[in-house]
């Protein structure tokens, strides 16, 4: 099983998603190979891994969208599970709100996807079109529309990597916000080291088909850049993913 530095263990009775010898194949090639992991209610645990590692991979078998993929292991899921992804794939031909409440189970629908488009800062722009929202409000759509439904694990499939800078630091704000008030557990798939410090009570990276470090983040909110256990953390990390934190400034991987 994967180690835990700290917090959670393998079997906490608090654990909403247990992952256990998880294995998915494409052809005869384990992308994922034994893995295991568990996250605990309300945790939020950011995934880091080199390109093809089989982030997104994972992200699918959770998400129940990965029928092209063959597979063994245990795979515990709370419900419902919402999705995230790097666009925000709102359908064009319908307005904001409609898209927040497309197939919203549960009394009064309307009233809660304009309550979640108010939390996400776009109240008053319910029957706007997609595509007059810029890509950083049309990824705050895409948070409504996840959140509204109380999902017991938010999927996040790099949701802010196509985001310039200033809006990313926005949203990260914003998603810490939305996450300490609806408590979902958090998977959030990033290429970004900071991303992942700065967001995440816990940092995953997948290495070879399994968990190959598990680190807690033991830091005091606001999470400075400057501080001596940031740039700790940060270049542990880099040197899991195989980087050399003195060889380059980039933290994208
Ligand atoms: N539908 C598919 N058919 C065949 N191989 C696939 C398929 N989807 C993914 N793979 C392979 O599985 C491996 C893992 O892919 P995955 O997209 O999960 O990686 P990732 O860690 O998310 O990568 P990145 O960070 O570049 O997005 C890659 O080698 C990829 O080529």
């Amino acid at each position: 099983m994967a180690t835990h530095a700290g917090g959670l263990t393998a079997d906490h009775p608090a654990a909403t998603v247990r992952i256990r010898s998880l294995v998915r194949s494409f052809g005869d090639r384990n992308v994922l190979d034994g893995l295991d992991l568990d996250l605990g209610a309300g945790e939020f645990v950011a995934l880091l891994g080199r390109s093809g590692s089989g982030k997104s991979t994972l992200l699918r078998a959770l998400a129940g969208l990965d029928h092209d993929v063959t597979g063994t292991g245990e795979l515990g899921a709370p419900d419902p599970v919402a999705v995230v992804f790097q666009d925000a794939r709102l359908l064009p031909w319908k307005r904001v709100l409609d898209n927040v409440v497309l197939g919203l189970d549960g009394p009064d629908p309307v009233a809660r996807g304009r309550a979640a488009l108010a939390e996400v800062g776009l109240a008053g722009r319910e029957k706007t079109w997609p595509v007059e929202l810029s890509g950083g409000e049309q990824q705050r759509v895409s948070l409504a529309r996840s959140l509204v439904r109380e999902p017991g694990l938010l999927l996040a499939d790099e949701p802010f990597g196509a985001l310039d800078a200033l809006t990313r630091i926005r949203m990260h704000v914003l998603l810490r916000r939305l996450c300490a008030r609806h408590r979902p557990a958090v998977l959030l798939v990033t290429h970004d080291v900071d991303e992942a410090i700065v967001l995440a009570d816990r940092v995953v990276v997948l290495a070879k088909g399994r968990i190959g470090a598990d680190i807690p983040v033991d830091l005091p909110a606001p999470r400075a850049h400057g501080s001596a256990a940031y740039a700790t953390l940060r270049e542990r990390l880099l040197e899991e993913l195989g980087v050399d934190p003195t060889a380059q400034e980039e933290s994208a991987v």
